[in-house]
């Protein structure tokens, strides 16, 4: 270990760390600190995304994460993270296993659709043809988005060009676009950590062209809560329209639907609380339905491991596997703030300043080679009249006083009733609130019905940073200069905060 001052008289923290085969450095950052690692010798990966050997990696925005190691390897680490420490004992070695298990299932598969021979089943039980379509289940901190990335990870690394498709049904992660989305991707490069503001790596929605080179084309709706309580109706409806859209893509793709797909979950499909017993259950069984699961991974949860086994263990593979130790708990600030990073990330973009001491070129954050300030994006403030875009809200009143029913009266509004919402009403709640733009609705006014705004999908999103209500007109922030003019849109329960 070494601390050194530079000629800026900067205190560089600076020290190597050997890792012995299986076993991972883990490490967790304070807010507004980073952190840079690189790989010395031997071999590494983190959460399945290979290392490459002498650049540094830097990570920020509280990110949690560990380097493992199969074979053993040194790592040079500058920065000062709040935890820090080895550990031999993880699940990494049951989580290839899985991995080879869902790689045989998709070779075979590939066989099937080739009509070359099927290779021999290793396993005990009858897998069939099918390609792995796995949901992985678990509580809170249970890991569960660090193993759809190891096994997505090792997927893409298998050599044989697989593309899975990762889906996420967990609005509170936002994956690719912002908290409040639900989306699936097709992944073809290992995907990276380096800040929680992008957990599944950076998308083409909100990055410029240039920088968005391994970029994902996520496919999105909005659900706009981060609590599956708040409307789990239409969480249900948004899972079933997932699940179409990735049939529709696979009907004349036989070989690519063969790489299979991983479906990430919240934890309140998990909770047993018995309020929400009833939501999540069918919660997991739309997933089931919709991506056509064929393998149920429990993470570290015997009850529910249990409770799968009798339900699904008849027709599909229902599978324990151990939580890592590493797993951070993650409290209800720390998912506050990262929710702020990332609408934050979705807007501006992020540059992360390597620790001090390092040069600010010659490091790589989330897999991007990011020498200058590639990363920052410009966002557009634009002024638009009240009526240019069309506004709802699903299944919740909020503006039209009660007392403007007729006496006795009581206003019904059921959960998928798309409402307008107009900004001239004071309460709209429209003030800092962030909207999703959708695509635009079907071209044949025949074609269309009342519901169909819960079936577009969002193209993008914006926030609204001021109202005027005199003048009808507010002011919109967004990522992209395309114009709003027309469109449609969607708010939900996040805010916008500078
Ligand atoms: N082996 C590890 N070492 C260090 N940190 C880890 C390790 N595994 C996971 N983490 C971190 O712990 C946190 C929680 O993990 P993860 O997001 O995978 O859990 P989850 O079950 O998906 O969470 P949620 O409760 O949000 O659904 C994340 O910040 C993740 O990066």
């Amino acid at each position: 270990m070494m601390t050194m001052d530079t000629s800026e008289n900067v205190s560089v923290h600076t020290r190597q760390w050997t890792l012995q085969p299986e076993s991972e450095y883990r490490f967790e950052l304070d807010p507004n600190t980073t952190l840079a690692i690189k790989l010395v010798s031997g071999h590494a990966e983190i959460f399945g995304a290979e290392l490459a050997e002498g650049k540094a990696y830097i990570f920020g925005q509280e990110c949690k994460a560990a380097v493992f190691t199969w074979q053993g390897c040194t790592i040079e680490v500058t920065g000062h993270p709040s935890v820090e420490y080895l550990s031999d004992e993880t699940p990494m070695s049951i989580y290839a296993n899985v991995h080879l298990a869902l790689e045989q299932m998709r070779v075979r598969a590939l066989a099937a659709v080739d009509g070359s021979p099927i290779p021999e089943d290793e396993g005990d039980d009858a897998i069939g043809i099918d390609p792995p379509r796995v949901l992985v289940l678990g509580p809170e901190n249970s890991g569960k988005t660090s193993v759809c990335k190891i096994l997505t990870n090792y997927a893409v690394r298998a050599g044989q060009d697989w593309v899975p498709i990762y889906v996420n049904v967990d609005p509170s992660e936002g994956g690719w676009a912002v908290p409040g989305a639900v989306s699936a991707a097709p992944i073809t490069a290992p995907i990276q950590t380096s800040t929680p503001a992008a957990t599944l790596g950076s998308a083409a929605t909100s990055a410029p062209n240039h920088v968005s080179s391994n970029a994902l084309l996520p496919l999105s709706y909005w659900y706009g809560h981060a609590e599956m309580r708040r409307n789990p109706l239409l969480m249900d409806r948004l899972i079933r329209n997932l699940g179409e859209n990735i049939r529709d893509r696979y009907e004349n793709d036989a070989e690519g639907r063969c790489a299979g797909l991983i479906v990430d979950t919240p934890s309140s499909f998990a909770a047993s609380s018995s309020s929400s017993n009833d939501h999540r259950l069918t919660m997991i069984k739309a997933c089931v339905d919709a991506f056509q699961i064929n393998v149920i991974l429990v993470v570290g949860h015997e009850k529910l491991n249990v409770e799968m086994q009798r339900t699904y263990g008849n027709r599909m593979a229902v599978l324990k596997i151990a939580k890592s130790g590493g797993v951070v708990e993650l409290d209800a600030a720390y998912r506050e703030r990262v929710h702020k990073y990332q609408l934050h990330t979705y807007f501006y973009g992020h540059v992360m300043q390597p620790p001090p001491g390092l040069p600010s070129k010659a490091y790589v954050q989330g897999g991007e080679q990011t020498p200058d300030q590639t990363m920052h994006l410009s966002p557009l403030s634009a002024s638009v009249n009240f009526g240019d875009i069309v506004i709802y809200r699903i299944g919740e009143e909020t503006m039209a006083p009660s007392s403007a029913l007729p006496i006795g009266a009581a206003r019904v509004v059921s959960e998928m009733q798309p409402l307008v919402v107009e900004p001239a009403i004071g309460g709209s709640g429209l003030y800092n609130a962030i909207l999703a733009i959708l695509a635009p609705p079907n071209p044949d006014e025949s074609e269309r019905y009342d519901e169909e705004i819960l079936d577009l999908p969002a193209v993008g999103f914006v926030a609204i940073t001021a109202l005027d209500i005199p003048n009808r007109r507010m002011t919109v922030l967004s990522p992209s200069p395309g114009s709003l003019i027309g469109r449609t849109a969607i708010v939900g329960s996040f805010e916008w905060q500078e």
